[in-house]
């Protein structure tokens, strides 16, 4: 059976959504995939073997070797949260066959959740536009990036890894200018997107305002 009931949010990154998509998941009762670990994963496999991450036929090649049997060992994987590995997904990322070949994924997993859930919820940057442009939530979840910043750097140091602020700061800069100007599926709110600017609030204030969102729409009867 296809499931209706699909909570997109897309955002640039360490905006929150993938703590809101988490916690939404939950409580909604859904399944939730986190669409950048795809992307992680390509980019982790290409470095594992040693390619540069803008090499194209590499990562076309690795992305295309992914199915769920290898993919989802990876997706627990830490080195996937590592910063070298982000900025590779980033890289891979713009490759439009690299895209290509993750989207059945992802729409399989949106329309046909995992473990009997009865809808899901995905977050990446494209879930709302690109893969899934049907479903009856989208939000659109974002903060400065000075703010977003910062929260990556505490987490960043929360894992013992040694991190400067201007560093980070600049990373990010140059990874949402790479994904929101790409050619195929770049970063931008879907024009039905809820927009959440989590600047100033805090993950609890920012699931809140998400499931009020949420509950206002009539494709979530009862849910909330
Ligand atoms: N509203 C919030 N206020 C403060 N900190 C937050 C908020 N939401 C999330 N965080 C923290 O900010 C960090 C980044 O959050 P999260 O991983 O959810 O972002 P993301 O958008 O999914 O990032 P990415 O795309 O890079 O994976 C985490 O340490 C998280 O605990
Ligand atoms: N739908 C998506 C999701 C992610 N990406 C790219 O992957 C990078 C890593 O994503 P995180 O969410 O884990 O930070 C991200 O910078 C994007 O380049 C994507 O293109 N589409």
């Amino acid at each position: 059976m296809t499931s209706s009931f699909i909570v997109a949010i897309d955002g640039p990154a360490a905006s929150g959504k993938g703590t809101l998509a988490r916690r939404l998941a939950a409580t909604l009762g859904f399944a939730h995939l986190d669409t950048g670990a795809l992307y992680r994963a390509v980019g982790l496999t290409l470095l594992r073997a040693g390619h540069a991450p803008d090499d194209t036929q590499a990562a076309i090649a690795a992305a295309q070797g992914l199915d769920a049997a290898t993919v989802l060992p990876l997706m627990n994987d830490p080195a996937l949260r590592q910063d070298a590995v982000a900025v590779a997904a980033s890289k891979v990322s713009v490759v439009p066959e690299v895209r290509a070949a993750l989207l059945d994924f992802q729409r399989n997993f949106a329309n046909h959740p995992p473990g009997g859930a009865k809808g899901a919820v995905l977050d990446g940057r494209d879930v709302g536009t690109v893969v899934c442009p049907g479903a009856p939530a989208k939000l659109y979840v974002t903060a400065d990036v000075e703010v977003r910043a910062r929260r990556r750097l505490s987490e960043l140091r929360n894992t013992g890894a040694e991190a400067i602020y201007e560093a980070v700061l600049e990373d990010m800069k140059v990874r949402d200018a790479r994904d929101s100007q790409r050619a195929v599926a770049p970063l931008k709110p879907a024009v039905d997107a809820f927009l959440l600017d989590t600047s100033m609030m805090d993950a609890e204030q920012a699931f809140v305002a998400a499931t009020d969102f949420i509950r206002s729409r009539p494709a979530f009867p009862g849910f909330l």
